[in-house]
């Protein structure tokens, strides 16, 4: 069984990323991104110092607004129109999941596309959808990276995607599609889901319930992408899939920690660095 490190592997992307952020400089291209967090969630502050830190790291200036939890619609989306406006700065992200009277939509569909390094506004969907070059969500865009560079050919492969959100499934089905896979959608209505999840080459589980998928639900030899994160009460986090079980059949899976997520991130830099070098 090979171990798909997303630590590993992100810390290549990254050293990619850093030299390319320094050629730009000598060119007199710098890279800034404002970074939105509202609210007290912690996962969310965890998520948004590791951008801090990437950013950091590749010479990426980050300006991070955190916003108290009481913010209203009208003073985040004044916020945004005045970051859409800033010359200085390249990419605009908003932290999610928002406080729950905020209207999610709404604020994202405010940014302006040029500076979308989430990838979520409606007209980099769908840009995507089409193929045309664009942002990508970096969750999605950042596991067919970590397929491509576990050697694993993705076109002919019978591809099951857990899971339909915005943020990933969706937009995972589609970039799978666009590297020529054969791709299922899955989700909470599927019936006999056993039975969609067997014939995966590639199994991708974003079901949000811990270790919920154990070996009976994969095929010998698949390969298998965890982008489930949860926290048990010894503050131990853990996947979608139970690794201990469902790591002995496949032909490469991914850990939590140190699998996905660390890949979200890197590929937030790569958004930056596209946003400088196409729309400065
Ligand atoms: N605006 C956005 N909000 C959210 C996104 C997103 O892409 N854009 N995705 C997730 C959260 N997320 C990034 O924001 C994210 C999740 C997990 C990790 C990560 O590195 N996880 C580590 C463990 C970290 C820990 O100790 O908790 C790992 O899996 O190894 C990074 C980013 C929802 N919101």
């Amino acid at each position: 069984m090979k171990l798909i490190d997303g630590k590993k592997i992100s810390g290549e992307i990254k050293d990619e990323i850093k030299e390319e952020v320094a050629k730009l400089k000598e060119q007199g291209i710098d890279i800034a991104l404002a970074v939105v967090k509202v609210g007290e969630d912690p996962a969310s502050a965890v998520y948004v110092r590791n951008k801090e830190k990437a950013c950091e790291y590749v010479g990426i200036k980050s300006i991070t607004y955190a916003l108290k939890e009481e913010t209203t619609q009208d003073e985040l989306l004044e916020l945004i129109d005045k970051l859409n406006a800033d010359k200085e700065i390249n990419g605009i992200l908003v932290q999610l999941p928002l406080p729950k009277h905020l209207d999610e939509t709404e604020v994202l569909n405010r940014i302006d596309s040029k500076k979308d390094v989430d990838g979520f506004h409606p007209m980099n969907v769908g840009k995507m959808m089409i193929g045309e070059e664009t942002f990508l969500p970096c969750t999605p865009a950042g596991i067919v990276e970590l397929i491509k560079r576990t050697g694993v050919e993705i076109s002919g492969k019978e591809c099951v995607v857990i899971g339909r959100s915005n943020i990933v499934g969706k937009p995972m089905a589609m970039l799978m599609l666009k590297e020529n896979a054969t791709v299922t959608i899955a989700h909470s209505r599927t019936k006999d889901l056993k039975k969609v999840t067997k014939r995966a080459d590639i199994l991708i589980v974003a079901i949000g319930k811990p270790k919920f998928i154990t070996a009976d639900y994969v095929k010998e030899g698949a390969v298998v992408i965890d982008v489930g994160i949860h926290r048990n009460e010894d503050n131990k986090l853990c996947g979608d899939v139970d690794f201990d079980s469902v790591s002995e059949k496949t032909y490469a899976i991914t850990p939590v920690p140190g699998g996905v997520g660390p890949m979200t991130v890197t590929m937030l830099l790569a958004n930056c660095v596209r946003s400088a070098k196409l729309f400065r």
